[in-house]
């Protein structure tokens, strides 16, 4: 019988590209091997996937995707992205297993590897008898964090968001409790517990794959295969597979792609080496109106060349987009007179960039972004600097780590209710272009480029755990 693997990414774009890309990987390990991944769809806009699928089913014929049976919600008030998430997939159970089994009739599945947010399939694969792992589409040192979650979760009564003070988490740097991610700030929310569930499911694994490479967090990696996150449980093997990014990234389904690709790439063209800073916040990044016009302000008076993505402000004021308005009036939008004072050297693309285009170009010197574990690796192959700026999810970890750790970015600070005045902006990016820190910190983005590359040539570290982890399966 043929040999398959079954992934189970979460549906938003940034989840489901990691995962891609570990089928395509895969498949340069074990040509013969069958991809087969489950689609869920939820009840919230998560970033624009369709094209996206569509491409890689057209132009990968070893990957097969499976769109399982739309659910129904109970009524439910949530709107945490997260919460929702977990619930859909929960349900879908049911789904999932008869995919199984019907993959199963033609094929021999070696796993079923689930994204974070899906753990609750493994109890499905474990009643078929298929070895469950995870696929951790951020970083070691967040996984750290997820692994020791259930440890912090014993030794307090109190909500975190009340807690107020650093945690210890082995293998990162202290963290502020308030930086943890939002759904796991209120212990009696419903998504607490779903994060509560899933971190205390990789101990039951078959097998960790973590999307970063050794050299970029060694310590987070040594202190996690030292089993020192799961204090009193076992670790599973842990296979740092990365960085694993989409070599072209996803594309807007704007109908504009083309035009817009096509007019940034040329203005980089026309842009001199390293002079322009980046401004991109991910595929559900959105700031409010008063927020834009403080970016704009501190990018005018920055005096730098910028390439900057503007989304619509959401209509209820969150950094998430539950439903973006995709007309973008940027004369309203931003201050006035601001695009026609800056058009000598800025450019505002309205919604979406290609990123991973924008990142390599030779032009970019400097990255403003959001934290996405995508975005950070995305921007660690470029060899390009950032300015931290987190927005939601697990983002203001990723902050301290870039900032403290691997010491690849500036933190862009925010005051207590989340706001970023322009004096803020105008420094962190003169400090990211010009200063004698943004120039060390670039040295160090340069060197994690190649370090990148040397984890995924033959002999590499990433290369070694990919080749450990389909071995793997030959015992199974
Ligand atoms: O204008 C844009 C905006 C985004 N992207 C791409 O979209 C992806 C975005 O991914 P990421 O940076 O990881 O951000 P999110 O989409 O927000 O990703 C979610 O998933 C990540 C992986 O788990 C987490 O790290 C994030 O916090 C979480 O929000 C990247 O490949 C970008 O290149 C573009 O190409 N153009």
């Amino acid at each position: 019988m043929e040999e398959a693997i079954v992934l189970y990414p979460s549906p938003p774009i940034g989840h489901l590209i990691s995962m891609v890309e570990l089928g395509k990987l895969l498949l340069t390990q074990k040509p013969s091997l069958s991809i087969h991944i489950l689609i869920t769809t939820v009840p919230y806009d998560s970033g624009s996937t369709a094209p996206y699928i569509a491409n890689v089913a057209a132009t990968i014929p070893s990957i097969k995707f499976h769109h399982l049976p739309t659910v129904t919600l109970p009524s439910t008030k949530t709107t945490h992205h997260e919460e929702l998430a977990f619930e859909v997939l929960r349900l879908s159970n049911p789904h999932v297993r008869e995919e199984l089994l019907s993959i199963s009739k033609n094929y021999t599945i070696h796993g079923l590897v689930v994204d974070f947010f899906c753990c609750a399939a493994l109890s499905v694969a474990k009643e078929l008898n298929i070895p469950g792992y995870h696929f951790f589409t951020s970083g070691a040192g967040v996984l750290a964090g997820f692994l020791y979650f259930p440890t912090i979760h014993n030794t307090t009564t109190k909500s975190l968001k009340d807690l107020k003070s650093l945690l210890h988490i082995p293998g990162v740097p202290p963290i502020p409790s308030s930086d943890m991610p939002i759904p796991v700030l209120h212990r009696d929310d419903k998504g607490y517990k779903y994060f509560l569930d899933s971190s205390s499911s990789f101990p039951e694994s078959t097998g960790i794959v973590v999307n970063t490479f050794a050299s970029l967090e060694a310590r987070a990696v040594k202190t996690l295969s030292e089993g020192l996150c799961v204090p009193n449980n076992r670790t599973p093997p842990i296979y740092c597979i990365g960085p694993l990014i989409a070599t072209e990234g996803p594309k807007d389904d704007s109908g504009s792609r083309n035009g817009t690709t096509l007019e940034c790439l040329t203005w980089l063209d026309s842009q001199p080496v390293g002079s322009v800073v980046f401004l991109c916040f991910g595929s559900l990044g959105l700031f409010s109106k008063e927020q834009l016009r403080e970016i704009a302000f501190g990018l005018e008076r920055s005096g730098h060349r910028f390439l900057w993505v503007v989304r619509n402000p959401p209509s209820d004021n969150k950094s998430v987009a539950l439903s973006a308005n995709p007309n973008i009036d940027l004369d309203s939008l931003l201050p006035e007179g601001f695009l026609d004072r800056t058009k000598e050297r800025g450019l505002v693309l309205k919604s979406w960039a290609p990123q991973v285009a924008v990142l390599n170009h030779p032009s970019v010197g400097g990255f403003v972004s959001h934290c996405g574990w995508n975005s950070v690796l995305e921007a660690v192959c470029a060899g390009v600097p950032l300015v931290a700026w987190p927005l939601y999810a697990e983002q203001r970890l990723n902050r301290i780590f870039l900032v403290e750790e691997m010491k690849l970015a500036l933190p862009m600070n925010e005051s207590d209710d989340g706001f970023v005045c322009s004096a803020e902006v105008e420094e962190r990016v003169l400090g990211l272009m010009e200063s004698e820190e943004g120039k060390l910190i670039r040295e160090r983005a340069i060197a994690m480029k190649i370090a990148a590359q040397a984890a995924l040539n033959e002999g590499g570290s990433s290369r070694v755990a990919l080749s450990q982890l389909v071995e793997s399966w030959k015992h199974k």
